[in-house]
Parts: structure tokens; C-alpha cells; sequence
């Protein structure tokens, strides 16, 4: 991304428009988000948003709340205090599958896949949401349920040769290396056909090879399909490589949000990077 030519005004608060992409308007808006687990308070008072087709990514050391935070946006778990508007719209009661249903998806930190099952069914599964026909539907109209088997799989292939798995496609993922696993997984919320993305680590434990090859995906996501990605990652080099803006958590509380150079040249935030291993 081209930061370092950009006029120091342009940058305050606001994404770069970097790779011809058009970022729009606000579509997750976080305000004032607080979550505590009995006496330990995992986010105090937490407020940023993510605007529409950005990469905008969540840092900060061990124990920061990251996790956590996108366990709220996924509405796996419910703050005590805050607001959370998604396309301008506040939300009252969230469960997961509610997410999925308004094109929320998202990875895991440990890979959460079928590992006895092939590529292309893991990548099926994906899609699960999007099928209408039922077990009695299949029974009753045999037709359209086929019908609706073969576009599915159409839209599985699609992911399967943008993601550039063909070769492995009846693999078994039990069988992979790692990083096509993480891969795989990336495939999975990709059949979702999802408008908001969310990637928990998706560079942990990769060699530096499997790392570039998933940068470059989660590039091509954002940009081909117009995908909004809000990723958590420890990897600082790919987070400022890749991200429109981020925001850094320490302990909880917010202490940085803005472009990567911003976020780099902030005090609180390179005082709470010393002396971790991130
Ligand atoms: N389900 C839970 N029950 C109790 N405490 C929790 C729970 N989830 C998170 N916490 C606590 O909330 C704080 C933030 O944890 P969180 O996992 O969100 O941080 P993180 O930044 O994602 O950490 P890491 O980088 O290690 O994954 C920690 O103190 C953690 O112990």
C-alpha cells in the first residue's frame, strides 16, 4: 500500500482508496462496546467501525481482546454495554447463525474442519446456508433439488480454481499440509458468499511461502468479490502490508486505530509492543 506518499491530512481516521478499490460507506459500527467474563473485563469501552470493501485489521499483544472482539461482531458473545449497528441498522439479539443469515462469515483460529471429509465437501458445507431443499424436498422434487445440487457445485468450483486447490480437490483435508488446511477453511467462508469476512489469524503457523500465497488471496477476495475483511493477525509485517486501517487493543481498551503509518508511529502503541514477541 502507497502510505508513504499520502499527504499527512489525507491519512487521519480514514482508509487508504489503495488497488482501485472504492471504500464505502460505514457498515459495522462498534460504539462503546464493553465485555466482561464474571470479574475479568475483556473490552472496556471499545469504539471503531469498518467501512465497506476495507481490510481492516484488529491487533495487540496476548490476552488484548481480539478474539473477543470479533466474537462480539460475530455475535458469539453479547457485551454488556454498547452498540452495535450493522448497515445502519442497531442490533438487538445476535446468535451466530443470525450472522451467517445477514452475510457475516468467518475462520477459526485452530482450523475447524471436517478433517475425514474431501476439499470440495468441506467446501460444500459452506454453501449449507444457501440451500432451500431439505431432506423432503429432495424426496418430493427430486428435479429441483438436483437442480439446485448442480449450482451449488458450480459456485464450489468457482472457489475451488480461484483458491488454486483443483489438484487437492478430493483430498481428504485430514491429509494437507497446514497451510492448504488454512486455505481450505478460507474456501469454506468464501461459499457463504459472504459480505463481511472475518479471519482469525489466518497467517498463524505458516511458513513464510504459505503466508505470502494467503496475503495474496485475502487480496484477491477484497478486491475481485468487493469482500469487507476484518482480520486478527500477529504478524505486524503482513498487517501493515495489507490492512486499510487497523485498530490495536492492549489489555482490553483501545489504544490505536487509524492507517498502518499512523498506527506505527504511535507512542501507546509501540510502548505496548516492546519487549513482546509479536
Ligand atoms: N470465554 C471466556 N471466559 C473467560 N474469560 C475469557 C473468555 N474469553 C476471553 N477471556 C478473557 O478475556 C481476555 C481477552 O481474551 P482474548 O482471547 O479476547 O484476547 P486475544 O487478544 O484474542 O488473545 P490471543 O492473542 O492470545 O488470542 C483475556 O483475559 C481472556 O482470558
Amino acid at each position: 500500500m502507497m502510505m508513504n506518499d499520502m499527504p499527512q491530512a489525507v491519512q487521519a481516521q480514514e482508509p487508504a482508496q489503495g488497488n482501485g478499490r472504492r471504500i464505502g460507506e460505514v457498515v459495522l459500527d462498534l460504539q462503546n462496546i464493553s465485555l466482561s467474563f464474571g470479574g475479568v473485563k475483556a473490552l472496556t469501552d471499545i469504539s471503531f467501525n469498518v467501512r465497506e470493501h476495507e481490510i481492516r485489521s484488529i491487533i495487540g499483544p496476548n490476552g488484548a481482546g481480539k478474539s473477543s472482539m470479533l466474537n462480539v461482531i460475530n455475535g458469539v458473545y453479547h457485551p454488556q454495554e454498547g452498540r452495535i449497528l450493522f448497515r445502519g441498522e442497531e442490533r438487538r439479539r445476535m446468535e451466530p447463525h443470525m450472522a451467517a443469515a445477514q452475510g457475516i462469515a468467518r475462520t477459526f483460529q485452530n482450523i475447524a474442519l471436517f478433517k475425514g471429509m474431501s476439499v470440495l465437501d468441506n467446501i460444500m458445507t459452506g454453501r449449507n446456508l444457501k440451500m432451500k431443499s431439505g431432506l423432503l424436498a429432495n424426496a418430493l422434487y427430486w428435479g429441483r433439488a438436483r437442480k439446485e445440487e448442480i449450482e451449488h457445485r458450480v459456485k464450489v468450483e468457482e472457489i475451488i480454481d480461484f483458491l488454486e486447490i483443483q489438484d487437492i480437490r478430493k483430498t481428504p483435508v485430514g491429509a494437507l499440509p497446514y497451510g492448504l488446511q488454512k486455505r481450505v477453511e478460507l474456501g469454506r467462508a468464501l461459499a457463504a458468499e459472504p459480505s463481511l469476512l472475518l479471519l482469525d489469524e489466518p497467517m498463524a503457523g505458516m511458513n513464510v511461502e504459505e503466508k505470502q500465497d494467503m496475503c495474496r488471496f485475502i487480496l484477491d477476495v477484497n478486491d475481485q468479490f468487493g469482500t469487507t475483511i476484518v482480520l486478527i493477525e500477529h504478524d505486524m509485517g503482513v498487517v501493515m502490508d495489507i490492512s486499510d486501517r487497523v485498530v490495536v487493543l492492549d489489555y482490553g481498551k483501545k489504544i490505536g486505530d487509524g492507517v498502518p503509518d499512523e498506527v506505527r508511529a504511535n507512542e501507546d502503541v509501540i510502548r505496548a509492543y516492546l519487549g513482546t514477541s509479536h
